[in-house]
């Protein structure tokens, strides 16, 4: 195809022409999503043969231990490199302290030992703050009200050895209390669990996108208040590279900006900055929000779930915890 221009009043340089077809296209792109950019999050519950649906977000289902075996089969297959543990803590089972968190034969132990026995290769992330067993829905530990910071890392501590014990792979702070990741390092490294990564959920916002992963929790309802005295507070952006730089110097492996979308600037600067895997949380909220678009026909599905996990990439992510793990994994390798 030619196509003249006689007046040379255009201009000769053309963006566009490197868009021309798709085999230039393949040659230019600068990002590109694969499966190993992706880890899948999912909620275990109690009992036997129990599968259940999360109302708000359609499509997630909470298991059992024993349904894991069929539950991971497609993602194993499809390759993908670790899951996300997060348990479903039955609430007479709940205290004030938390102290399920430390239980040996706890939800996400015992769903870390049958992973390990049926897919031994699946990298397994075990969160380490105490909301899944409080029974007031908040991260740490409370006195008059107030989540207190160094007792509450006693207990992250013991929670993490439990779980190291139990086989999990990377410990995954998210409870943002300070210090808790040299703690935890330490402990860690005392027990001999020297190569048991730490991701640290560095950049934590208190943000409002988090509604539909407490709903399957159940602990929506427990929380009186808000998290904003931990969590961070969205305004703010430089305060998010303090508290990378701490967590690094303190041992994390990897560091975590969480939620995902609204947040794509914040892992750009962390890329920027630190040059270090760097992973983000493409949360509950945001799954809700896109799957209601795709049930109403407002956003085309396939394309929408791979544009929103390739802005990671490009914004500087070497990883996206993502509920559409499985189902991207699968369309990537259709291609
Ligand atoms: N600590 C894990 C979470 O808070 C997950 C949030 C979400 O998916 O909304
Ligand atoms: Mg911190």
């Amino acid at each position: 195809m030619t196509h003249a221009s006689a007046t040379g009043a255009y201009p000769a340089a053309r963006p566009r022409r490197n868009r021309f077809d798709a085999f230039t296209r393949r040659m230019v792109a600068e990002h590109a999503l694969s499966v190993d950019n992706l880890i899948w999050p999912i909620f275990v519950c109690d009992g036997t043969n129990t599968r259940s649906p999360v109302g708000s977000m359609p499509g997630i289902d909470r298991v059992s231990v024993d349904l894991l075996d069929e539950h991971l089969a497609r993602a194993v297959e499809l390759g993908i490199p670790a899951v996300a543990i997060f348990p479903i803590t039955p609430l007479d089972i709940r205290d004030a302290s938390g102290s399920e968190a430390t239980n040996p034969g706890n939800l996400i132990c015992r769903a870390t030992r049958r992973i390990k026995e049926i897919h031994p290769g699946l990298g397994i992330i075990g969160d380490v703050a105490l909301d899944p067993y409080t029974d007031h829905g908040h991260d740490g530990l409370l006195r008059d009200g107030y989540v207190v910071n160094d007792e509450t890392i006693e207990v992250l501590v013991a929670q993490s050895l439990n779980q190291a014990r139990a086989g999990v792979d990377i410990i995954a702070p998210s409870d943002m209390m300070d210090g808790r990741i040299g703690a935890i390092r330490a402990a860690l490294d005392a027990e001999g669990f020297v190569n048991t990564r730490i991701m640290s959920y560095a950049a934590k916002y208190a943000s409002a996108f988090y509604g539909p992963f407490r709903d399957a929790l159940g602990s929506g309802g427990l929380l009186g208040g808000d998290k904003k005295t931990y969590q961070m507070d969205p305004a703010n952006s430089d305060e998010a590279l303090r508290e990378v730089a701490l967590d690094l110097a303190e041992g994390a492996d990897m560091v975590m900006v969480k939620p995902g979308m609204p947040y794509l600037d914040i892992i750009r600067r962390v890329r920027d900055r630190f040059a270090v895997p760097t992973f983000a949380y493409q949360v509950s909220g945001e799954y809700a929000m896109l799957a209601a678009a795709f049930e109403r026909g407002w956003l085309a599905r396939e394309r929408t779930i791979l544009e929103s996990l390739l802005a990671f990439r490009r914004a500087g992510c070497n990883g996206v915890l993502t509920y559409f793990a499985v189902e991207a994994a699968a369309l990537l390798r259709r291609g």
